[in-house]
């Protein structure tokens, strides 16, 4: 069996999905678990691309100690130098260096001739080389450069001393043949191959990510790039997730394995799902909600005789748990905690008593809290989304019937500890609340994204909401969970306005 190392770039090419905008607690909250699913790798992101990211890179690196944690940079000094800044500090660096070779990005995007990117990479890569010792290139659009050219550059920064060889699928256009065809060619055309570690990095736009993330291993590769829950640009990257329970299903077939503790994999997809609200669909292989659930009557018959009937990965494996300890009205604080850490989390006494107030408030309403309920309440309390509110909300009123526009009135607590008040209509509930707080208050506010979901599945399920939007030009995102969609709505939106003065209290700190 090859190992082969999982590189995860979910906080950086996975951070680049649309809509998607984490702030430095989130990211680190994200790397944590991260470093517990067993990366070799995580990619903490692209610290030239702004102060936060860097702020949340160094973070990153300066908590992390068993994954190596690289940054991106284009091949230019600046971004070296600041890639090199935020994660000097780390127990593993690595500055990932990356410059496309096909010939439309050099030409229509890059504006140089291929002599003129193959100087500035084998320049930048021993630039780099000069900072850390672990250096790897990128090949961006390899699956569309011409392979001999292909493969003069990547000689020439090894000799430059890069120590691992990325060929990314940047745009999803490669086919398994062909992809595998590029790694074997490198591997008999480039004489110091060798020395280093050749990787994947393939994204999904005509869904063959994986396969073709498969074929790279098959030819060669022994890291592979991508993400939990495959998010990322466009269509996304490869899911980490599919690729290590593929080769653990199918160890029959294929002769590789991955580093990963398999069960961790469901914890880290839904903190991803929960932070990114990149909600997973529920038919998504390995975590989709439905993965392991029978409807029809003959699967169901099949499997209450011999579960592998139908059933070839074992919840268990990917730690999807069945719910033994009902938390309740009556639940204790013992019983609270003892959840809390079965479910991963560990809160320090001051944030177990917020949590466990949430709780109780919670049971209130609902008759039996899930793990689900509980992950959101843990996981807000573990961000400190709601310790550190700015704008609180008093209360609020709707009046709607369908025959008028909807109007809300919003109470709210202003930073000064002023009450405001202030009265709206919109076409629907939800922009009645949020055109009233928009009047209130001298933000400037841009709703760019709005989704709505459910936790759990009863009439008593949590609502939950995630919006992106912009406050003073700042880009922003807000989630919230409450029995009601309005108050969901309207928290979600408040927590978004106060994440401007969260990010302002981290750059502080
Ligand atoms: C395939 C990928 O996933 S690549 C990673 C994509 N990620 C991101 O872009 C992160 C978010 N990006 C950003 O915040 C900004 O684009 C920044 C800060 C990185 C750069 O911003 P700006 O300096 O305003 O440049 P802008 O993004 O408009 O254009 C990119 C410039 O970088 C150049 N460039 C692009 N890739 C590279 C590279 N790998 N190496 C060197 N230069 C590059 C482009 O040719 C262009 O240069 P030009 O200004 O001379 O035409
Ligand atoms: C920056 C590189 C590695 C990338 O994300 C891509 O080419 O898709
Ligand atoms: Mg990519």
């Amino acid at each position: 069996m090859t190992t082969i190392k999982i590189f995860d770039t979910t906080l950086r090419d996975g951070e680049q999905s649309p809509g998607v905008n984490l702030n430095q607690l989130e990211k680190l909250e994200i790397a944590k678990q991260l470093e517990r699913l067993g990366v070799d790798v995580m990619e903490a992101g692209f610290p030239a691309s702004s102060q936060g990211d860097f702020d949340a890179v160094k973070k990153i690196a300066d908590t992390v100690t068993t994954s190596t944690v690289a940054a991106l940079a284009r091949a230019n000094k600046q971004d070296i130098d600041r890639a090199w800044d935020a994660i000097k500090g780390a127990k593993k660096p690595r500055i990932h260096v990356f410059i496309a070779t096909s010939p439309i990005h050099m030409k229509d995007k890059l504006k140089k001739t291929p002599e003129e990117v193959i100087d500035i990479a084998v320049n930048m890569v021993s630039y780099a080389k000069s900072k850390c010792d672990d250096i790897e290139f990128s090949a961006e659009d390899a699956s569309r450069s011409e392979l001999p050219f292909l493969a003069t550059i990547v000689e020439k920064v090894i000799d430059a001393g890069a120590t691992v060889i990325n060929l990314p699928d940047t745009v999803g256009y490669t086919t398994p043949k062909e992809y595998g065809a590029m790694f074997k060619y490198m591997k008999n055309h480039v004489k110091n191959i060798d020395q280093v570690d050749l990787s994947t990095h393939c994204h999904d736009d005509l869904g063959m990510a994986l396969i073709n993330s498969i074929a790279g291993v098959e030819n060669g590769a022994t890291q592979v790039e991508g993400t939990i829950n495959g998010i990322g640009e466009r269509a996304g990257n490869v899911a980490l997730e599919e690729m290590a329970v593929t080769f653990e299903i199918r160890k029959d077939f294929y002769p590789f394995k991955t580093n990963l503790t398999l069960n961790e994999i469901k914890r880290t997809s839904d903190i991803i799902s929960k932070l990114t609200g990149m909600v997973v669909p529920g038919n998504k292989a390995v975590v989709g909600r439905n993965a392991f659930a029978h409807e029809s009557g003959i699967h169901q018959d099949g499997v209450l005789k011999n579960a592998q009937t139908y059933e070839i990965i074992t919840p268990e494996l990917v730690g999807v748990t069945s719910n033994s300890l009902v938390l309740g009205k009556h639940s204790g604080r013992h019983a609270f905690k003892d959840k809390m850490k079965q479910l991963g989390f560990s809160l320090d006494e001051d944030k177990v008593s917020v949590a466990f107030d949430q709780f109780k408030q919670l049971t209130d309403r609902k008759k039996e809290v899930t793990d689900d309920d509980l992950f959101v309440i843990l996981m807000d309390v573990q961000t400190d989304i709601k310790a550190r509110v700015q704008y609180q909300l008093n209360n609020f009123k709707v009046e709607y019937n369908s025959a008028t526009s909807p109007t809300a009135t919003v109470s709210l607590v202003t930073p000064n500890h002023d009450t405001i008040e202030g009265q709206g209509t919109g076409n629907g509930s939800v922009e009645a609340l949020y055109n009233t707080i928009e009047e209130l208050i001298e933000e400037q506010i841009q709703l760019t994204d709005f989704t709505l979901s459910s936790v759990g599945k009863g009439k008593d399920a949590l609502a939950e909401v995630h919006v992106s939007m912009t406050v003073n030009d700042q880009p922003v995102s807000g989630r919230a969970t409450a029995q009601d969609v309005l108050e969901a709505s309207l928290n979600a939106f408040i927590n978004a306005i106060n994440r401007v003065f969260i990010i302002q209290v981290a750059e502080k700190e």
